[in-house]
Formats: structure tokens, sequence, C-alpha cells
């Protein structure tokens, strides 16, 4: 942990492959060598649970996802998320996949000094990224959207021949960073003193207690309490994930949502359900995929007292249309 507090601000990669024989594709990567990539990263999996479609993994830092043809790997705090580029490649390649997409983000840490190389600074993370990946894919693009706030989202993408970039599937990503929780309801992710339970038995109770089951009641949730404090889960539904973090502690509080929607309308209400989890003084809204996505969501925190404070849109190959929107309550 950063001598000033945890990092709650999480790195995001997603790496797309093609080229899977048999229907499992990267899913038979042996658990060990999976445990071995999460060394180099500097995290451990704390909870696992997997479905037909995919496995889902909760982390001492956040979230692993396998499907047969991609990988979402998103790590908070202090970890070196970068350095399980090569190795992911080289595993995909013993199982007969070739990388054809990488998808970078994170937004702004709260304490950057505290970030080791090569996630000091965007440009570091870039060309490490251009060094470690394979010269096959070509088509890159990096970019930082701004906002009005000192939020900014980070965004790196690649991929190589044109006919690997992005495909609309009808899907969007939708990923909310909220910080400046209510203190109240931050407290719902403390745990008591000397609870003596497990931290997945402490985690199911904050998951019902903070409302975060109702979020999406079809999802199989695996969820894990830290301790003294902080949270996390990974929800499955078919062949869709959801994911929630939260970092309580006063002064650097942070909670995050990601998950995949398919309309606005289902997200919408997904949307609001976490932002009364949370109620944060400031948040961003980035949606990946579909350029329509990013409509509707100022409409949806209006009534929960959230007012718009920028919007950014751009493109990117593998990754199509990214919207970053800010909010803040309007007590501030
Ligand atoms: C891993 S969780 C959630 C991470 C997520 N990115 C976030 O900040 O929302 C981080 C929270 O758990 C707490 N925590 C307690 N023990 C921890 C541990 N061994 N590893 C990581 N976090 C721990 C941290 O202080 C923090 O409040």
């Amino acid at each position: 942990m950063a001598v000033s507090g945890f990092e709650g601000f999480e790195k995001r990669l997603e790496l797309r492959f093609s080229g899977a024989p048999g229907k499992k594709g990267l899913r038979r990567l042996d658990f060990s060598k999976l445990e071995k990539v999460l060394h180099a990263v500097q995290c451990t999996v704390v909870s696992a649970v997997g479905n037909t479609h995919f496995d889902s993994y909760v982390l001492s830092e956040s979230s692993l996802f396998v499907y047969p043809t991609k990988i979402i790997i998103k790590t908070c705090g202090t970890t070196q998320l970068l350095k399980s580029v090569r190795p992911l490649v080289d595993h995909a390649s013993t199982l007969g996949l070739t990388i054809r997409g990488c998808r970078y983000t994170r937004g702004t840490f709260i304490f950057p000094a505290a970030q080791p190389y090569p996630h000091s600074t965007f440009k570091h993370e870039v060309l490490y990224l251009e060094e470690t990946l394979p010269k096959t894919l070509s088509i890159k693009k990096a970019a930082v959207m701004t906002s009005k706030s000192l939020h900014k989202w980070h965004v790196f993408t690649a991929c190589g021949y044109a006919a690997d970039n992005y495909k609309d599937d009808g899907l969007f990503t939708l990923e909310i960073c909220m910080t400046d929780l209510d203190r109240l309801l931050a407290s719902n992710f403390f745990r008591r003193f000397n609870d003596a339970r497990t931290g997945d038995l402490a985690g199911t109770e904050m998951t019902d207690v903070a409302g975060i089951r109702s979020v999406n009641r079809n999802a199989l949730v695996c969820d894990y309490a830290f301790d003294p404090c902080g949270y996390s889960m990974n929800g499955i539904d078919g062949s869709r994930y959801s994911t929630v973090h939260v970092t309580p502690e006063d002064g650097f509080s942070y909670a995050s949502f990601e998950s995949v929607y398919g309309s606005r309308e289902e997200f919408v209400e997904a949307l609001q359900k976490v932002v009364k989890v949370f109620r944060p003084g400031e948040m961003s809204v980035s949606t990946t995929g579909r350029e329509e996505a990013w409509r509707g969501v100022a409409k949806a925190l209006e009534p929960l007292g959230l007012r718009v404070r920028s919007r950014a849109a751009d493109e990117f190959p593998d990754a199509g249309t990214v919207v970053f929107q800010t909010f803040t309550t309007r007590r501030k």
C-alpha cells in the first residue's frame, strides 16, 4: 500500500485471441501458470467460480476473467499489470492461440507517485505495451481523454489486420469509477472487529446489506471481504460478467463497477442501482463499443443529484467508440 493510502483506481487489460482449437481455448491454461502470471503482477486469487462460458477469479487486487478467446484482467493498488502481457501471449501461443487485439484503460491514480514502472506514467505504459506486444498488432492508438476535473481516461488499443478491427456485436462495456463515497454507505464495507468469519462469508453479507445483489439478481455472485475493510465481487450471468470493487477508507474512498450490456434500457437501471449503493461525490462513466451507449447516462443520473461536468468521445481500433463522461453531486 502507498504510505498515504490504498490506490483504488484499477488498470484494466483486455487481450483478444483467435485460433482456439477446441471449445475451451484459453480456459485450458493450467491454474498454476495463471498463478505465476499473477505473481509477476503481484496479486493472488482469493476466490473463483465459472460457468459454461467463462471462468471468473476475484483477486487480492481486483479481478480476472478468462473466456475461450479473451482475457480481461483488472488490478488496483501498486500492482504491475502490464507484466502479465508477455506471459499471457506466450501461454496462449502454446495452446494454439494468436493474439489479435489489446485494449488497456485506466483512470487517474489518486497516488501516482506510488506507482512502479511502467505504471509511473501513461507514456511509459504505452512504450512498454508497444515493446511487449507482437509487431503484428501494428494498428495502434493511445489517447488521454480529459475532463473538467483531474479525472482523465487513459486508453491504448492495438490490433492487426483491418479484419481484426472492432466489430459491432451489439454489446458495449460500461466502466464506472466513483470517488468521495458517502461515509455511511462506505461503512458497509468495513468488517466488524474480530468477527471471526471467512472473507467469503463476510463478503456475502456485504453484498446483501449494501444492495449490490439487487444490481443483477440473475447473476451468480462470487464475493470477498478484506480485513479490516475492502470488498470485491464478480458476477457471472451467462456469458456476461460484472464486477464491483470497493476501497471504503475515508480520504481516498473509491468504488468501481464494470459490466457488459446490450441495450441502454438494461444498463440505465443497473447504473442507478450502483450509484445508490455508494452515493459518490464524483464519478466517471466510460462506455466502450457502441457509439450511442453514452446517451441516457446524464438523464439517469440527474434524479440522483449528479450533474454532468464533461463529455469526451474518441474512436479506437479494436474498441469502437469510447465516451468518457464525468459527474459531480450538487452538494459539491
Ligand atoms: C482489493 S480491494 C478493492 C480494490 C478496488 N480496485 C477498489 O479500490 O475499489 C481494496 C480494499 O481492500 C483493502 N485491503 C485489505 N487487505 C487487503 C489486501 N490484502 N490486499 C488488497 N487490499 C486489501 C484495501 O485497504 C482497500 O480498502
